[in-house]
């Protein structure tokens, strides 16, 4: 995995603009120009008989009837229904419908949509070897849209995707998804024994087959924070089963970063971060949802990264042979190494996701906002943002900084971008509080000032993966008893592990994440290791105590979470009445002055810090009736609270300036 890591280092790359010809062409001759590239080697309907009449189904559906004592036809019935839901239909006159129609969606709301040359190269060698997976993050509904028209219109095989079941129920909408290639799945299979087999089995004939390039999202569901999200692994596994079985010689994953100037749902994102449902996905909602082509969403990218190889993850990890003694038609049991080699594949491919990405400027200047929660003058703004573009360079970021404008220009379109985020007034810049109907209690105002933290936080979120390793390096060294590299490594590591749910790290580089870490520092002069000991270069005091600071809504969060859990009211509550019991008690001490972040109340940093204290044993997870209910262990709890108390508290203030 390092040596594939290695070989994908980010190489400087061309992108283009997909746009810039569509706006001189015919929308209609473009939609209906030449595609030859759809050359399934089946047609649908003989793919879904052989998923129905293959042995492994016809091996589980046996041995369910046997299980439950129900007639083998029903089982095959409901198996059969299950296909019929879930199959995709994909037909070229739908593509070039929505070809049609996206064009026109995609220049009203985006000046340039803008890809990588080169990827759109790898990607068509590859598609012509191996059967090719498709992995893109997930931050906005227009990815799959964005995805599907950039391969039509450069003559690459349109996909087909694997997408939540909500979708398929809206009405005319979810089929006209199906037959531009959606397929549709469950979530929380769970135990379902035969939907698992179908949904397997199916996935897999269209990587045996070659059907057509699959495309899933790892991260399962669109990222409320733009950070990543830790991947599921279900989908993983099964595209990647006929390799582990000997069916196919290899298969290709190509990682796909998709960074937004600005994202259509920002404003819904934050909001459900504060427990504001999320609304259904109807074709009314959709309609009424219209709005948001009156706006202007800026710039995208779409960055194809390097296909990489799963016959080359495997070697010297996985010996195929043993799999050759169990029929290929036999359902699978995924041995712990092949599981553990599963979960690596994913945490690298969103690795790999992430540093694909390309920072906008807003991302860089949403990060300068949140350090400076008061308003700041708008010519120390554009300082302290240079400042960390170059910091942010040399730690090796893609930035979209566009070299034909001013800085000045650059960063004031930013700002009119994201006219409802930010705002500049008598030369100082503030965070634009929205103005609601009547008078509102503290409590409300509270929550209005946090959506508008949240919204900006998560274009901060977009850039947070190119300073995490040096910024928990930094933390580590505020909270060590020495500047050892022991002392240090052994506060990162207990940092890496409480974060976990918040950043992706691969399972089992912790050294190469801390090496990462260091010379990150090294590279951009803040640091110098002799005798085995770390020491912060003087004139860079600065740049540690604001890499450290980036942490700090996190850490300020897990620990009002362990402050509050160490309550004796909190000795034992529900999952449903976690969040919002803490995003209450939360609200009280940001009124009490004791709490500065306003990022502290969001739920998806609430969950995360939950998950953490039960992955390290201060919290047991139960099924008490139909509830889910967790139990603190106030000695492990105390102990966490105490080796993060002695951190950033004294040695880096609340909020670090660059
Ligand atoms: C020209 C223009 C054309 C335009 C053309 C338009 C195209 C128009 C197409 C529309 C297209 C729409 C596209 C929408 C986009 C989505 O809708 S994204 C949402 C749908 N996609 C996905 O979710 C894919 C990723 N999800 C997965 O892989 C999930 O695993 C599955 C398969 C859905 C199953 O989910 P689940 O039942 O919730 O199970 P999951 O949480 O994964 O696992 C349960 C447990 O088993 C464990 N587990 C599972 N597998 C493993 C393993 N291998 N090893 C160890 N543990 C495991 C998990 O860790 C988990 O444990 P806990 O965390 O609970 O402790
Ligand atoms: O991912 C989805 C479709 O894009 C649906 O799930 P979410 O709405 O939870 O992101």
């Amino acid at each position: 995995m390092d040596r594939v890591l290695r070989a994908h280092a980010l190489k400087p790359e061309n992108f283009f603009d997909v746009l810039e010809e569509r706006r001189r062409g015919s929308d209609i001759s473009h939609a209906l120009r030449t595609f030859s590239a759809q050359v399934p080697p089946v047609p649908v309907s003989a793919l879904n008989r052989m998923v129905q009449e293959s042995q492994y189904l016809h091996y589980v559906i046996s041995e369910i009837a046997a299980e439950t004592g129900e007639p083998y036809e029903c089982v095959k019935d409901e198996a059969t229904s299950i296909l019929e839901e879930m199959s995709q239909n994909l037909q070229l006159s739908f593509i070039r419908l929505m070809a049609f129609a996206l064009t026109k969606v995609f220049k009203r709301l985006f000046s340039s949509i803008r890809v990588n040359e080169d990827g759109l190269a790898r990607l068509q060698q590859a598609i012509q070897e191996h059967p090719v997976i498709l992995v893109p993050n997930h931050r906005s509904y227009i990815d799959f849209l964005v995805l599907s028209y950039i391969m039509f219109t450069y003559d690459l095989s349109v996909p087909v995707i694997a997408a939540g079941i909500p979708l398929m129920g809206m009405s005319l909408v979810g089929e006209v998804l199906r037959r531009s290639g959606a397929f549709f799945i469950r979530r929380a299979i769970g135990s379902d024994k035969l939907y698992w087999a179908v949904l397997s089995e199916y996935v897999r004939t269209i990587v045996r087959t070659g059907f057509a390039p699959l495309e899933f999202f790892v991260e399962g569901l669109r990222s409320r924070t733009l950070k990543s999200l830790k991947p599921k692994l279900g989908m993983m596994q099964m595209v990647l089963e006929p390799f582990f079985k000997g069916e196919v010689y290899d298969i290709t994953l190509v990682p796909i970063s998709i960074s937004y100037d600005r994202v259509l749902e920002e404003s819904l994102l934050a909001h459900e971060l504060l427990g504001v449902p999320k609304p259904s996905e109807t074709t009314r909602g959709l309609l009424k949802a219209r709005r948001v082509l009156e706006e202007n969403y800026g710039c995208m990218h779409v960055y194809f990264g390097n296909p990489v190889s799963v016959r080359e993850l495997a070697e010297g990890r996985i010996q195929r042979g043993q799999y050759n003694l169990i029929p290929r038609d036999l359902p699978l049991k995924l041995s712990a190494n092949l599981q553990e080699f599963v979960g690596d594949v994913a945490h690298l491919v969103v690795h790999l996701q992430e540093r694909g990405s390309v920072l906008s400027p807003w991302s860089l200047m949403a990060l300068i906002l949140l350090q400076n929660p008061d308003d700041l003058d708008w010519n120390v703004f554009i300082q302290k943002t240079l400042r960390l573009r170059t910091l942010a360079s040399q730690l090796g970021a893609q930035i979209d900084w566009p070299a034909q404008l001013s800085d000045l220009e650059v960063m004031s379109s930013s700002m009119a971008l994201h006219h409802a985020v930010v705002q500049s007034e008598n030369g100082r810049v503030r965070l634009v509080e929205k103005e609601g109907p009547g008078p509102i209690t503290q409590e409300e105002a509270v929550l209005r000032r946090a959506s508008s933290v949240l919204m900006c936080a998560s274009y901060r979120n977009q850039a947070l993966h190119v300073f995490t390793r040096p910024a928990l390096v930094a933390a580590a060294m505020a909270m060590a008893p020495s500047h050892s590299k022991e002392d240090v490594f052994g506060r990162f590591r207990f940092l890496q592990d409480l974060l976990a749910n918040e950043f992706i790290f691969i399972p089992g580089h912790t050294v190469q994440d801390f090496e990462e870490g260091c010379s990150g520092l090294l590279r951009c002069g803040a640091l110098s290791i002799q005798d085995h000991a770390l020491s912060v270069i003087g004139e860079a005091q600065d740049t540690v105590v604001f890499l450290s600071g980036i942490l700090k809504p996190f850490i300020e969060t897990y620990q009002v979470v362990l402050e509050v859990l160490g309550k004796e009211t909190f000795q034992t509550f529900t999952e449903k009445r976690f969040v919002p019991d803490i995003r209450a008690a939360t609200v009280k001490l940001i009124l009490s002055g004791e709490v500065r972040s306003y990022e502290c109340i969001s739920s998806d940093t609430l969950k995360n810090a939950l998950s953490a204290l039960v992955r390290m044993e201060a919290a047991s997870k139960c099924q008490v009736a139909d509830q889910i209910e967790y139990r603190v262990n106030q000695n492990v709890l105390r102990r966490i609270r105490d080796t993060l108390d002695g951190s950033v508290a004294s040695e880096v203030p609340l909020y670090s300036r660059l």
